[in-house]
């Protein structure tokens, strides 16, 4: 079933065409991953999926429906998007577990946390560890948990692999594969030759286009 359907997307910023005129449908339990040169539009095309952007030409739907036309508060718990740069908050790691429990008026599981900790491979512990405290890699393994405690139903990666240390990479990776598993459909940009191979289509971008879209295999 077509998940996410973009029409002719296009962005503009400063008369600078950014995006143009991309035609894409995602189907539901997809790994679609995103790769090209550096400023080709792929974080852009990425942050419009996510609707943290909103495209100057063209439509992108969700479920049949004009993205514009959805709550952002439901938009964004359906489809989750993960940054480069782990965006940590508060003082420590239960503050931003306990966060998508709070947008959900849901009481805290420390049990649910806990579990979700241990397969990112991070003790009971680290639920009580100042996010300051973190290393680079521990931080991005919390920031993808905290989008994971309530698994959405698209995930969105923007280049979450790089910078990591091998150990932390791995984990992220057999973490993707797991959500992957579960059903959820997945968008990365990446371009991480390890993660690409992870994937089963590949899109290229190249100014701000579509050059290539193409199934592993085909
Ligand atoms: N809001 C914006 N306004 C103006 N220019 C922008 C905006 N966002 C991105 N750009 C520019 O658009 C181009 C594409 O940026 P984008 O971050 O989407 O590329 P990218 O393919 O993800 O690059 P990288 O691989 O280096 O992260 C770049 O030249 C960037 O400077």
């Amino acid at each position: 079933m077509a998940l996410l359907t973009l029409e002719s997307v296009g962005f503009e910023s400063d008369s600078q065409r950014i995006v143009s005129d991309v035609d894409l449908v995602i189907e539901t339990g997809e790994f679609v991953t995103i790769t090209g040169p550096s400023g080709s539009g792929k974080s852009t095309l990425l942050k419009l999926l996510a609707s943290l952007l909103t495209p100057t030409g063209g439509m992108i739907c969700y479920q049949g429906k004009d993205i514009e036309t959805l709550s952002p508060m439901l938009y964004r718990r359906e489809v989750s998007y993960c940054f480069q740069q782990p965006d940590l908050f508060g003082l420590t790691v239960r503050d931003n577990l306990r966060f998508p429990f709070e947008i959900r008026q849901a009481d805290f599981s420390e049990e649910q946390a806990i579990r979700k900790l241990q397969e990112v491979d991070l003790p009971a512990a680290y639920l009580d560890k100042p996010v300051t405290q973190l290393s680079g890699g521990e931080k991005q393994r919390v920031a993808l948990i905290r989008h994971l405690l309530f698994p959405p139903a698209v995930l969105l990666l923007d280049e979450v692999t790089a910078g990591l240390d091998a150990e932390s990479k791995q984990v992220v990776l057999t973490l993707i594969r797991r959500v992957r598993g579960g059903g959820t459909t997945i968008v990365a940009v990446t371009h991480d030759a390890q993660e690409l191979t992870e994937a089963a289509r590949l899109i290229t971008m190249e100014e701000g286009r579509v050059i290539h879209d193409e199934s592993a295999g085909s």
